[in-house]
């Protein structure tokens, strides 16, 4: 393992009935073999522990008082910062009784992210409507980020979701909102507000010269000439049209469903999908095990697995923790944590 001095990342347990804690275990575990910057899980540690137990896991789970604390524990130890609020949860079994200490956990990882306390953020899953039924107001991570992001008094950034593999990386342009309202969300503005952040981080963040942006169109053979539908002609060319102009190197409106293919992906960078189903069900076909959600736009790194709470399989120890793996080691690589500051 590492002997650099660096800044651990804050990983949030997520719900705790659903996966995210054993994955969290699961993920410690495996810190020397996949050589994983140092954690801190924003979590419960009864609950970490009693997990640990009943799944077999040989995890000596230690609160922390300050994430400062938890490289140096890392090695022996899974280091915890306690939350405040309690956590009682069933593998398997939501309870909207949690939603504060999720959330908790989503806020204090934020704030200590912000204050250059943690090198990243990393997240595990949430269930939206479970949450909602606590009250939560916002559709998912990605925008309770971007609120928990907005400076006193400021503008709220916009925040991008784009699930990233080695092999491809998809943003969808609407994210979470049902699919009869898509047409109506999908404006020129939004495309180019999100296609500027795509190319800006891909250059920051992931070392990009100039990235290649291809943009789907929305209707089917990207609307054929208009004769299925107008949004190419009237919304997505336009704005492609003004992203050439500003020096970005995008193109489109490409027919969806030739965009994916082995060969098309050499041709880009990223895919700008307009719809989360049309991004998602790719990048999940072909690499649900390995592909992270990186959240662009916000002015501190997330990243979170690919996949959901997956409740059905939840404290049965078969959960597979390659994704969150995935996220853990972005998130250092993201956040130059993997490369280390020497001591
Ligand atoms: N970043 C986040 O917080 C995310 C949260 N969600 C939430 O998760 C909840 C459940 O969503 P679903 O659509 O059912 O998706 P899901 O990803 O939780 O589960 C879909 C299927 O994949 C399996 N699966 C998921 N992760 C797995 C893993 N690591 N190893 C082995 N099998 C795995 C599950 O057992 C299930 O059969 C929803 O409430 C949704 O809001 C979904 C995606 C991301
Ligand atoms: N389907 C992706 C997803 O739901 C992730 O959402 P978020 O909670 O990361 O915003």
């Amino acid at each position: 393992m590492s002997t650099m001095k660096t800044r651990p990342l804050a990983l949030t347990m997520g719900d705790p009935a659903g996966i995210g804690p054993e994955l969290a275990l699961a993920a410690w575990l495996r810190r020397a073999d996949e050589d994983l910057p140092p954690f801190a899980l924003l979590g419960d540690v009864a609950h970490a522990e009693r997990l640990a137990g009943r799944l077999g896991l040989a995890v000596p789970v230690r609160a922390i008082a300050s994430i400062e604390e938890a490289p140096a524990a890392f090695g022996e130890v899974l280091p915890v910062l306690p939350l405040a609020a309690g956590v009682a949860a069933e593998p398997g079994r939501p309870d909207p009784e949690n939603a504060p200490a999720i959330l908790e956990a989503i806020d204090r990882a934020v704030a200590l992210a912000q204050d250059g306390r943690a090198g990243a953020v990393v997240t595990a899953p949430i269930a939206k409507s479970v949450l909602y039924e606590a009250g939560f107001a916002h559709p998912g991570h990605t925008e309770y980020l971007a609120a928990l992001a907005t400076p006193p008094g400021g503008e709220t950034p916009l925040s991008v979701m784009m699930l990233w593999s080695e092999g491809l990386a998809v943003v969808p342009v609407t994210v979470h909102i049902a699919l009869a309202d898509v047409p109506h969300a999908l404006t020129r503005e939004r495309i180019l507000a999100t296609a500027r952040i795509v190319d800006r981080d891909l250059r920051a963040r992931f070392g990009i010269a100039r990235p290649r942006l291809a943009l789907a169109g929305l209707n089917p053979h990207a609307g054929e000439a208009g004769a299925m539908g107008r949004e190419e002609i009237e919304t997505i060319a336009p704005a492609i049209a003004a992203l050439r102009a500003e020096g970005i190197d995008a193109t489109g409106p490409h027919p969806a469903d030739t965009l994916f293919h082995a060969r098309a992906r050499k041709n880009y960078d990223a895919a700008l999908a307009m719809y989360h189903d049309q991004a998602l069900v790719p990048i999940k076909t072909i690499a649900f095990d390995e592909a992270v959600n990186v959240t662009l736009g916000l002015p501190f790194v997330r990243t979170s697995p690919d996949h959901g709470t997956a409740f059905d399989i939840a404290g049965r120890g078969i959960a597979r923790p390659d994704s969150l793996i995935a996220a853990i080691r972005l998130a250092g690589r993201l956040a130059g944590a993997g490369a280390g500051v020497p001591t």
